[in-house]
């Protein structure tokens, strides 16, 4: 295909650089022809400029109007001749589209569309042989005013249809532009400028003040804030010190700094998100292919109208009516409302879902959300902040100091990124003890963990591990600190319960309003956690829930889930994303909080960039937003043809009403743009 302007340009490029192959998406719903159409808007402004002296010379469906002139034989000829040029110039789109369309077995709208243009041309330029060379009486009216006027409105709709298809979808090109194309990289102590294509893990890069961040990356010296706005949809300055993580894309503030590669091209988090958002729009969901195949079905449905309507016309009438009437309708068919009133509202959505941090990885979770009554949803990580402070520390054993236990515990948990874990470290730090060595240690998920320090077996777990495997522990201590919302850990040797850590966590800000919104929605919050009855209840209590279910392991989390969902109820899961993988993949609505740079979560059907809770409800409003929408184009689409297409066949001639060719092609382009505004329209308000 030969490319001289931007329009397709961007077409080809969007095309070919993301594989967001909007040509395939939208080839089964019948515009598949967008690909061939070529430059549509020069062909618009040509075709008009024809358009005019062709009105001026003929007569429309054989009335003179008053500002025309004539002066046969040769204003038929000339009207014939630029006809002809018209018909081949301006209708070329619609025959390659056409063509598309019949080699893939697909006959849809270009076909339609094709077939209008090509019986009004072929049987004009019969009229114009059969008039002025074989002198035949009564006259034949041609039809090449409703031809140009036809074509030129055709390239019209199309030109604005394909205009609004490219900027709804270009959310994947806007990503791709956050990142900058040139990075600083530091060789030796000296700055070289290289591509960010050159960039490899390990690399060390010089940011400096108002730069782009080229590529993932952990701050190795400086500090400064950044904004992360284009990659989160937060709008607002986070700082970066050394050892935190930055994202490519994200935009520097006024500090410089020196960062360590961790993550470029395809497994950088802007290469990760762009791909789901590319996935995701491509992939189709069940109204979707509804839609599809109503589309499809049209193209039967009109050519069968238009025959029949041209046979009665032909009886009934005249056979210049009949032509007229047969053309109106297969150009009034086309289903281009139809096929675009869902894709359309996707590519919208997905964009806005996006820009806001929340990534749709499946679709089809987004027309279950009407159904939703339950949201079951972790504690840790999800309502609380998952940043604990140690409250408490205890031996309980003439063993070991408390110190001891906290640096034996410490030691254990040095290679564990839980925030359990993190807390313990962070208060062996602040009491300046020093870890402990250990080895051999192993995850016991959902209790805690096992291990050797100096030989001795040890081992992390929860109140509830002791309670199952009747061992003794101090229940007063454990019901007071439990009851002031503390998370407690107890190391074990063998079965000798030795000391504990009481930790306790922040209720998220913005968890309140979750809860509260999900009431209001008619969704009731159902807490699932790992932590102990007690300080689960502290959380619940505050924030307004009624049913908590503590202690869970994993598969108990998805085991509740599916429980609620053989009661019949809809099921929507937040989890953290780690300890809450089967619960996630078993709900039919899974919601991930993923913090910061972790998209790479297989098992939820929408990631949350940022950890803040309140994205839920964000989600919830554009998922019932995008059906809404969805549902409003599909009866558009649908309905539109159901009322013009009788209409164009003349189903109300009896009582004086006749669509004409150029004015089906109207409201043909209209609906499509109706379609297309009301997608455009969706918004998430705030
Ligand atoms: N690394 C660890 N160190 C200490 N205790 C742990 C660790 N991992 C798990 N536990 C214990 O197991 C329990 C369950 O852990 P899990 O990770 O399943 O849930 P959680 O993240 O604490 O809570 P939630 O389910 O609300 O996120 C924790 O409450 C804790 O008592
Ligand atoms: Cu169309
Ligand atoms: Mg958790």
């Amino acid at each position: 295909m030969k490319m001289d302007h931007n329009d397709e340009m961007s077409m080809e490029k969007m095309h070919h650089d993301h594989q967001m192959d909007m040509s395939e998406h939208d080839m089964d719903m019948g515009g598949g022809h967008m690909m061939h159409m070529g430059n549509l808007k020069r062909k618009f402004w040509v075709s008009l400029v024809l358009t005019l002296p062709i009105i001026l010379m003929s007569p429309m469906m054989g009335i003179q109007l008053p500002f025309q002139l004539t002066f046969q034989p040769w204003s038929d000829y000339l009207v014939a001749i630029l006809g002809t040029v018209l018909f081949v110039y301006g209708g070329q789109p619609f025959f390659s589209g056409a063509k598309a369309e019949l080699q893939n077995k697909k006959p849809a709208m270009m076909t339609l569309i094709s077939m209008g243009i090509g019986v009004a041309y072929v049987y004009s330029i019969y009229a114009v042989i059969a008039n002025n060379l074989l002198n035949v009486t009564p006259a034949v009216t041609d039809f090449f005013w409703e031809l140009a006027t036809l074509i030129d409105i055709m390239l019209l709709g199309h030109w604005i249809e394909m205009n609004t298809v490219m900027n709804a979808g270009s959310a994947v090109d806007n990503l791709a532009k956050l990142l900058p194309s040139r990075a600083h990289k530091l060789v030796d102590g000296t700055v070289q400028d290289v591509g960010v294509d050159q960039l490899a893990h390990g690399d060390h890069l010089q940011v400096r003040a108002g730069e782009k961040i080229p590529a993932d990356g952990v701050l190795v010296s400086g500090a400064t804030s950044v904004n992360e706005a284009m990659v989160t949809g937060e709008a607002r300055l986070v700082e970066k010190h050394v050892h935190d993580q930055v994202v490519g894309g994200a935009v520097n503030g006024d500090g410089t700094f020196e960062m360590q590669v961790t993550g470029t091209g395809e497994d950088g988090y802007l290469a990760q998100v762009m791909k789901l958002v590319s996935d995701a729009q491509a992939a189709k969901s069940a109204q979707e292919n509804m839609a599809d195949r109503v589309a499809g079905l049209l193209f039967y449905a009109a050519l069968t109208v238009a025959i029949v309507a041209f046979i009665v016309w032909a009886l009934v009438g005249s056979l210049a009516a009949a032509l007229s009437i047969a053309v109106t309708v297969l150009v009034i068919a086309c289903p281009h409302a139809l096929g675009l009133a869902i894709p359309l509202v996707v590519a919208r959505s997905t964009a806005i879902a996006a820009s806001h941090g929340l990534l749709i990885r499946n679709r089809d979770a987004m027309e279950r959300v009407k159904d939703l009554n339950y949201a079951l949803m972790d504690k840790t990580g999800t309502l609380t902040a998952g940043n604990f402070k140690v409250a408490a520390y205890q031996s309980t054993s003439d063993q070991l100091t408390a110190d001891q236990v906290l640096t034996i515990m410490a030691g254990l948990e040095s290679g564990s990124s839980h925030p359990l874990a993190v807390g313990i470290l962070a208060a062996a730090k602040a009491h300046g003890l020093t870890a402990a060595q250990a080895s051999n240690v192993q995850q016991l998920t959902g209790v805690g963990l096992g291990g050797q320090v100096d030989g001795q077996d040890y081992q992390i777990v929860s109140a509830a591990y002791l309670d199952q495997h009747g061992l003794t522990y101090d229940h007063a201590t454990f019901d007071e600190l439990a009851a002031a919302g503390n998370s407690l850990s107890y190391l074990l040797a063998g079965q000798t319960v030795l000391g504990f850590v009481a930790q306790g966590d922040q209720i998220k800000p913005e968890a309140k309003h979750l809860i509260d919104s999900l009431l209001a929605q008619n969704v009731t919050p159902v807490m699932l956690t790992g932590d102990n009855q007690q300080s689960a209840q502290v959380v619940a209590r505050q924030l307004g829930i009624q049913d908590v279910h503590a202690s869970l392991l994993p598969e108990d989390k998805a085991k509740l889930v599916q429980h609620y969902q053989q009661a019949g109820q809809h099921v929507m899961m937040i989890g953290d994303g780690v300890n809450d993988a089967p619960s996630l993949a078993q709900a039919d609505i899974g919601v991930a909080i993923g913090s910061g740079t972790d998209v790479a979560i297989d098992s939820a059907d929408i990631v949350l960039v940022k950890s803040n809770p309140n994205d839920v409800v964000d989600f919830l409003a554009l998922a019932r937003k995008t059906t809404r929408k969805m549902s409003q184009n599909l009866w558009w689409g649908a309905g539109y043809n159901v009322i013009t297409i009788p209409l164009a066949a003349g189903i109300l001639a009896p009582v004086g009403f006749l669509l004409n060719p150029m004015f089906g092609a109207v409201v043909m382009s209209l609906s499509t743009i109706i379609v297309a505004i009301n997608a455009m329209t969706l918004r998430l308000g705030k």
